[in-house]
């Protein structure tokens, strides 16, 4: 299994540039189901979730044709089978989000069920709740959800609490249904958008995305397109937070600071100096210890939960007590018995954590257990005397695209023992 080797070695310095967005590639691959003609998607992230989505729609007979190092033709047209089997679904949750699709598409679904992660139980009640508001047969046999219908009809859905790929999920398949369709109190992140944004390129009729109104009206059919990916605001958060946990300066290119307000805020309370372009960010703590934040995670466009952990590595270094009031998901502390290990001060009361920031940290052997969780033990590490190992970094690969390189080309010494992803 890959591990990290880290060396905390001072301030992070230069420059990188932002892959696509993870959580808009997911929806957008799987809304090339929707479509009998292809979809070519471009600056999709070199990540293992892109193979797991890869391998997931091509065991269904669709095409899925890399054209360069970051585009794909999506071809649904030769499929065969509409079944997304546990052995994929398990390493990735987000294959939930071919149930819309198919079931719009193809009229039937076989998708199994989720399950719970590091994070949480994360169910999918919603998803299956706004199907089935949409004359959706649905069963649970097997640990598998089987839906059927013939042609799914438009209806006014209200989420009662905002999902982000239930969302995406309703939201493409009522793009093929009768009628329109109504989501209330729907999610308003980016990665939302940009999967509108794909689907209107493909022939669909969406209004409202950004709001917590989305009308979608449906049209007989999609067709083809071509769609760049939004930069991934997540990445662009980890290395603003990177730089700011080692007191250095560094840019973000190719990015949209629009879509960061919330973290830039917490990064200026800390302590940095934050500037914005149109497509790049710059952050400078010209060498100063950051200062404790507190932060409260809220849907966009409140402060991300995927951003949680790595302001925890922050709050673990700074000057004074800092808070993380956790309100998304309820178990996405596990970095927090990790940076223990690294000599951090934190106090875990349900989904309070309260920080002492410490002068340094002290490097030590840890493990990764989630995709953000692994960020922040890389983000404390850095700023830890000593050598860092940090084990199970596969979850960091879900996620990060070229982690190694990119930390390298900011001067950080890492290195990966065992088999380089890609
Ligand atoms: C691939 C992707 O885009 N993943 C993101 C997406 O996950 P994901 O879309 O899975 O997360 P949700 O927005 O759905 O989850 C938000 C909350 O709603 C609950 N819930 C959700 C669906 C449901 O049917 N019933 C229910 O109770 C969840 O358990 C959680 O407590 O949004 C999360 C919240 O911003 C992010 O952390 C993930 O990175
Ligand atoms: C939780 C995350 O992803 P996923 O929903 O794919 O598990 C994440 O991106 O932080």
């Amino acid at each position: 299994m890959d591990k990290f080797i880290i060396e905390g070695n001072g301030p992070l310095r230069g420059e990188i540039v932002a892959s696509g967005a993870k959580n808009a590639a997911l929806p957008i691959l799987c809304a090339g189901l929707l479509s009998d003609e292809p979809l070519t998607v471009t600056n999709v992230p070199k990540l293992w979730d892109i193979g797991t989505t890869r391998k997931l729609l091509t065991q269904m007979g669709v095409t899925m044709e890399q054209t360069d190092s970051h585009t794909y033709v999506i071809d649904a047209k030769p499929i065969t089978t509409c079944v997304a089997p546990y052995e994929l679904v398990r390493t990735m949750r987000a294959s939930i989000l071919v149930l819309g699709p198919l079931v719009a598409k193809r009229g039937e679904a076989h998708v199994s069920l989720p399950g719970g992660c590091a994070i949480g139980a994360r169910p999918v009640d919603l998803h299956l709740m706004g199907l089935e508001a949409m004359g959706a047969e649905i069963t649970l046999e097997g640990g598998f959800i089987h839906a059927k219908c013939k042609k799914l009809r438009g209806a006014r859905i209200v989420f009662d609490t905002v999902t982000v790929t239930g969302t995406e999920n309703l939201m493409m398949a009522a793009t093929l249904a009768e009628g329109e369709t109504i989501l209330e109190n729907a999610a308003r992140e980016p990665e939302v958008v940009d999967t509108a944004n794909c689907l209107r390129a493909m022939g669909a009729k969406i209004s409202g995305d950004g709001t917590t109104t989305i009308r979608i009206q449906g049209v007989d059919k999609l067709h083809a397109a071509t769609h760049r990916v939004l930069p991934d605001r997540i990445e662009t958060g980890t290395y603003l937070v990177a730089a700011a946990v080692t007191r250095g300066r560094v840019r973000v290119t190719q990015t949209d600071p629009s879509m960061l307000d919330a973290v830039l805020v917490k990064l200026q309370q800390a302590g940095a100096k934050v500037q914005t372009g149109t497509d790049f960010i710059d952050i400078d703590m010209q060498g100063k210890r950051p200062g404790a934040v507190n932060i409260h995670t809220m849907p966009h466009p409140g402060f991300p939960t995927d951003m949680q952990a790595q302001m925890m590595a922050l709050n673990c270094v700074a000057e004074g007590v800092g808070t993380i009031r956790e309100t998304i998901f309820e178990n996405r502390f596990m970095h927090a018995q990790e940076l223990l290990r690294l000599g951090a001060d934190i106090r875990i009361e349900g989904n309070l954590a309260v920080i002492t920031g410490r002068e340094r940290l002290q490097a030590a052997p840890i493990m990764a257990t989630d995709l953000r969780a692994s960020a922040s033990l890389v983000l404390a590490a850095l700023a830890a005397d000593g050598e860092t190992v940090i084990d199970r970094i596969y979850h960091m690969d879900r996620g990060y695209e070229d982690i190694e390189g990119k930390f390298q080309a900011l001067g950080a010494n890492i290195k990966r023992i065992g088999k380089q992803f890609g």
